[in-house]
């Protein structure tokens, strides 16, 4: 089994290309939209979301099988259609063009692979099993949904201003260290939840002010 190096990457408009317009193409494209790429898709069919999408101008259709040639000026690519051969055909081209590729039913032929993952702002968090079992993948996801709630994007954006202020007003790299300790490792957010009646960004400033 292979092992993936977890990497963050930007796509904002940035092309990638799905072979395919099935029912893993509509997954793959949606979150591949709500990253802000620009998404196009190589197949005969599409699905009815895939359909209005590309009715909408939000992705772009190529009405036909894939051919030699579609992989061009692709930053990601994904083959999500159900025939071996092209899978081998895509897989040569990403070869030859250095185009990372995932070939959604080949997990041995793929460059990267896609995570489960939950956002709250600013916080992301991932889950893989490195293509054993994606649905193991799903059902933590769906337990970090519970575990970590709305809140967080708040207590993250908080965290950022606090760093961005201890990195201004305090020199000693020691001392940072300890007000961000007292903050993330304290009990405010729990507080939060059980109806504390103080903000989180007042809880924070008791805990900078009693620390610096
Ligand atoms: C290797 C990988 C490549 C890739 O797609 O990047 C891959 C491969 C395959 N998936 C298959 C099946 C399913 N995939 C899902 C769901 C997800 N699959 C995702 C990722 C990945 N899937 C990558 C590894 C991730 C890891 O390391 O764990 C998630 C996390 C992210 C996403 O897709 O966006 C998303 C969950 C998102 C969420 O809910 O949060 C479900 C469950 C469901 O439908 O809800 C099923 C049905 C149940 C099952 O089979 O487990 C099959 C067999 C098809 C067949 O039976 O023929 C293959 C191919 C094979 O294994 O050969
Ligand atoms: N990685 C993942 O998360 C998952 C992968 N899979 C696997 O993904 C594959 C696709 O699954 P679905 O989307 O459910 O299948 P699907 O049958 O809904 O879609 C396949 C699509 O491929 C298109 N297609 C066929 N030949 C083509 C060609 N030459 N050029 C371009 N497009 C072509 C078809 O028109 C169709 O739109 C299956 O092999 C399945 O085992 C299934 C579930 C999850």
């Amino acid at each position: 089994m292979k092992k993936y190096y977890p990497i963050m990457i930007d796509l904002e408009d940035k092309c990638c290309t799905i072979i395919g317009g099935g029912k893993v193409a509509e997954r793959k494209a949606i979150s591949l939209l709500e990253y802000k790429a620009k998404v196009r898709i190589v197949g005969p069919r599409l699905t009815s979301i895939l359909a209005k999408l590309a009715e909408d101008k939000q992705i772009l259709w190529v009405s036909r099988p894939y051919q030699w040639g579609d992989l061009d000026n692709s930053c990601l690519v994904y083959v999500a259609t159900n025939d071996s051969d092209v899978n081998r055909l895509c897989y040569q081209e990403a070869r030859q063009r250095g185009v990372p590729i995932n070939i959604v039913d080949s997990p041995h032929l793929c460059d990267f692979i896609v995570p489960a993952s939950i956002q709250r702002g600013d916080l992301s968090v991932m889950v893989s099993t490195n293509g054993k079992s994606p649905m193991l993948s799903r059902r933590i996801r769906e337990e970090l949904e519970k575990r970590y709630g709305q809140e967080y994007e708040e207590f993250v954006d908080l965290l950022g201003e606090l760093r961005e202020r201890v990195l201004n007003e305090i020199e000693d790299i020691e001392k940072r260290r300890q007000i961000f300790e007292a903050v993330v490792y304290s009990d405010i957010l729990q507080q939060h939840s059980e109806g504390e009646s103080k903000s989180l960004r007042e809880k924070i400033e008791e805990i900078y002010k009693r620390m610096r």
